[in-house]
């Protein structure tokens, strides 16, 4: 029976992100959850995704930390590090629902994990890295505009001893690892992916249990390249990659490939531009996910470990929303279809990858700008991603945005500031010493 007052909820800042959280959103589906999806998004990310999102989730919930309280400007002038932080805090805001369970985006689900919900707040797994403290990327909580201020005063008044959100949910619930064992999810429902293996025998005897993996740290799958012929990434080169993680890597990506790019090729441009460019929050009603996606990308066929849940479908089972076609020509229609928001034959000069770091540009607005809080958030039209499709390589990559002085100034006058990167008050201090000097 679907439950409506209680749903699984992430996150995506950015295009890069989304890619995660549809991943996810395709997991959970496959695994027949009953509960709602609900995936938190900010401006940054572009009209597409917000369509392909809504596709998967039952919500899509566009927050913006500019139109909230006096002391999250506050918390985020005098500690930029907290942005993404201060925006996963956001889940708590969600009263509509009187349970969720949090997920990163890049974690993905390899069972039914419904029965997260019988746990109160807060329940997490411990961290690998260092037990006493959990994990934020799996939890369980019960929103609550309350405790969402008695967090953003926190990290307000203390920041956070990580700089992000694990640190500060850590502190403000300091008695986890001592009050309730009840609140300490088993290990086996945020596995992390690259570091548990250091205990091999431990996943030997317990890895095919695991029902959710997270692909935590820096290389993402999405940061990696697959070749849909022989199902799986391809390696590069740094020969650091265990055979579980990888494992886990093309269970990824199957799902990435057989579920996640058809939608993008369902998608038409029309559509895309006539989705409201104002909404700010956009549902998922017009396409009932039931019939679209779920256990449409075979997962359970495929042998890693923790995928033993049996799926109701084959791979290439009667509920396929579309029709299975030589690999070759189903690349071909990705490769149309996608061709304008930015899939590139793979033969074209390759794009330059961007590095991640913050951007280099000089910063032309001046600092003294008011962050505008009643700013209309009109999303930007731009993909932020290349989808680099060919027979036997698909690869997603970030798109270099190289930004002219009027369209950086533009996006500061609109309250779009990368306070990550370029906008970062220390790159702001800098620019204003180096100006006084
Ligand atoms: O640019 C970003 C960065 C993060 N996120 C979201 O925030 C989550 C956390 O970031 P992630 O890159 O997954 O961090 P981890 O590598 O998992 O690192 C750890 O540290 C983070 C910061 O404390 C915690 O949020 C994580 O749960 C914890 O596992 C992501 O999954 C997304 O949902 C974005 O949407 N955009
Ligand atoms: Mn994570």
């Amino acid at each position: 029976m679907p439950v409506s007052d209680q749903a699984f909820v992430t996150l995506a800042t950015n295009d890069m992100y989304c890619q995660g959280a549809l991943v996810l959103g395709q997991s959970l589906r496959n695994h027949r959850t009953t509960r709602k999806l609900v995936v938190l998004i900010t401006p940054q990310v572009s009209r597409l995704l917000r369509v392909i999102l809504s596709r998967l989730f039952d919500e899509v919930i566009e927050v913006d930390l500019t139109d909230s309280a006096d002391y999250i400007h506050l918390a985020f002038l005098k500690r930029p590090e907290l942005g993404v932080t201060l925006t996963k805090l956001h889940c708590w805001t969600l009263t509509h629902y009187s349970k969720c369970v949090f997920l990163d985006a890049d974690t993905l689900v390899l069972s039914n994990v419904d029965e997260l919900f019988a746990r109160t707040e807060l329940s997490a797994a411990p961290d690998p890295g260092w037990p006493d403290c959990f994990n934020s990327g799996v939890f369980v909580f019960r929103p609550s505009l309350e405790t969402h201020g008695l967090l953003l005063q926190h990290a307000a008044d203390h920041g956070s001893f990580d700089g992000a959100d694990q640190g500060l949910l850590n502190s403000f619930f300091s008695s986890w690892s001592t009050a309730d064992i009840h609140k300490h999810l088993p290990f086996i429902y945020n596995l992390s992916s690259n570091t548990a293996y250091t205990y091999s025998p431990a996943f030997k005897q317990f890895g095919s249990s695991a029902k959710v993996v997270h692909f935590l740290g820096s290389a993402k799958p999405w940061n990696y390249k697959y070749n849909p012929q022989t199902g799986s990434v391809l390696d590069q080169g740094s020969g650091s990659v265990s055979q579980h993680q990888t494992s886990f890597l093309n269970l990824w990506w199957r799902v990435y490939h057989r579920s996640i790019l058809p939608l993008y090729e369902r998608i038409g441009h029309e559509e895309v531009h006539a989705s409201p460019g104002h909404t700010t929050c956009l549902t998922g009603g017009g396409v009932p996910c039931a019939n679209s996606a779920p256990t449409a990308d075979g997962m359970c066929a495929d042998s890693t470990p923790g995928a033993r849940e049996p799926c109701a479908n084959s791979p290439e089972g009667s509920r396929q929303p579309w029709p299975a076609e030589d690999p070759l020509e189903r690349t071909m229609v990705v490769e149309e279809s996608c061709a304008s928001p930015g899939a590139r034959h793979s033969e074209d000069p390759p794009a330059d990858k961007a590095e991640g770091g913050p951007r280099e540009e000089p910063l032309e607005a001046s600092p003294e700008r008011p962050v505008d809080a009643t700013r209309d958030p009109s999303p930007p039209d731009a993909l932020e991603v290349d989808l680099a499709i060919s027979v036997s390589e698909i690869s997603i990559e970030e798109k270099v945005k190289v930004l002219s002085p009027e369209e950086q100034r533009r996006k500061w006058e609109e309250g779009r500031i990368d306070y990550m990167g370029k906008d970062a008050f220390a790159r702001i201090q800098e620019k204003l010493d180096r100006f006084l000097q």
